[in-house]
């Protein structure tokens, strides 16, 4: 059985405010190296764009693009952020090599001597026919496969530096293969995630498979408590757990995520290190989630997150195929359905 999951929720988009006074914001940073002008971007005028769209095919504006704001030396980046998940966007697509190292992807996102985000997305050169590549580092600099709420936050930014109008999708290419988000005509992103890999060493995890070839509800031992987890892979892995010995349905606003979390991520049986969900069950419709990312931690909501939770909970028994996935302030809706 096929089973894909499409999320569509509402994202937001930097405003001309927020990237000027980030922009301001960094020379700051005493680690900082990468010079930021002192300047606000001027955005096109989007009445005049408007004024020649179409809403079936996107057009471009031959007026200012992202590119043209360009001054030599300096990083530029717009700030972008999917439910409260965060990242910096950097227009990449003249070189095939990320502008920014994964050490210097690490400054720019500490919260306190840098930009502050949960990861750095590079827009690429697309590959393999794609019309782009998109490449993320987590804000410890390692490189995930694919992110849900990066590639929505990838192409509200693709749009904008395209100047694109109207509903329109691109191809993608990522880690986790192809990607086609597709904006809106009311902004919102949607994106197909494909078929989540269920397959134990695909995930990838050593825990032995139960359920024909996926870990279904099996236990695990961390920090000495029995925990039950369905292993998911939505291109990235995810470790999801509903329940742990002794407390039937998980209370998780109760959990201390920061200590727990890093147990999970880095448990033996998790050879690439693992995503990890904590979800309650509020109703067959209704999951509480909150999750501790693998290499970057804590964040308030996560994409491929919340499609695995819906996955597990499907293969639990926990939940129908459409459902809303609650985390810290907003919800995802997930929609799997067979192909
Ligand atoms: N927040 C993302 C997932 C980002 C990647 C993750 N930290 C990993 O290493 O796999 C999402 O919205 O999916």
């Amino acid at each position: 059985m096929a089973i894909t999951a499409t999320i569509s929720v509402p994202l937001t988009s930097p405003t001309r405010r927020t990237l000027a006074s980030l922009n301001n914001l960094f020379p700051h940073s005493p680690r900082s190296t990468l010079p930021i002008p002192r300047r606000t971007f001027k955005y096109p005028n989007s009445r005049l764009v408007a004024s020649s769209m179409s809403t079936d095919a996107p057009v471009k504006s031959p007026s200012a693009s992202f590119l043209n704001r360009l001054q030599t030396g300096f990083l530029h980046f717009a700030k972008y952020h999917g439910l409260g998940n965060d990242f910096i966007l950097i227009d990449n697509r003249d070189s095939t090599e990320p502008r920014v190292t994964a050490e210097k992807a690490v400054q720019l996102c500490d919260r306190n001597f840098g930009v502050g985000a949960d990861g750095v997305i590079f827009v690429l050169p697309g590959i393999n026919g794609t019309d782009y590549t998109m490449r993320i580092f987590n804000s410890d600099g390692s490189e995930p496969e694919m992110c849900g709420n990066g590639v929505r936050c990838f192409a509200k930014f693709v749009s904008q530096l395209e100047n694109l109008q109207g509903s329109h999708s691109f191809t993608v290419h990522t880690g986790a293969g192809l990607i086609i988000p597709e904006v809106l005509d009311d902004g919102n992103v949607r994106v197909d995630m494909g078929e989540p890999v269920l397959k134990a060493s695909d995930v990838p995890t050593k825990l032995p498979a139960n359920k024909d070839d996926a870990v279904v509800k099996s236990e695990l031992v961390v920090d000495g408590v029995i925990w039950h987890v369905t292993c998911v892979s939505m291109g990235n892995p995810h470790c999801v757990t509903f329940s742990r010995e002794g407390s039937q349905n998980l209370l998780v606003d109760e959990l201390k995520l920061a200590e727990i979390g890093p147990k999970f991520e880095h448990h033996e049986v998790f050879p690439a290190r693992t995503n990890t969900e904590f979800v309650q069950v509020l109703s067959k419709s209704h999951l509480k989630m909150r999750v501790w990312e693998r290499g970057a931690g804590a964040t308030l909501a996560c994409g491929t997150g919340a499609c695995a939770t819906v996955v597990a909970a499907v293969l639990e028994g926990h939940a129908e195929r459409s459902g809303i996935v609650q985390m810290l302030l907003c919800c995802i809706s997930v929609l799997l359905f067979e192909s």
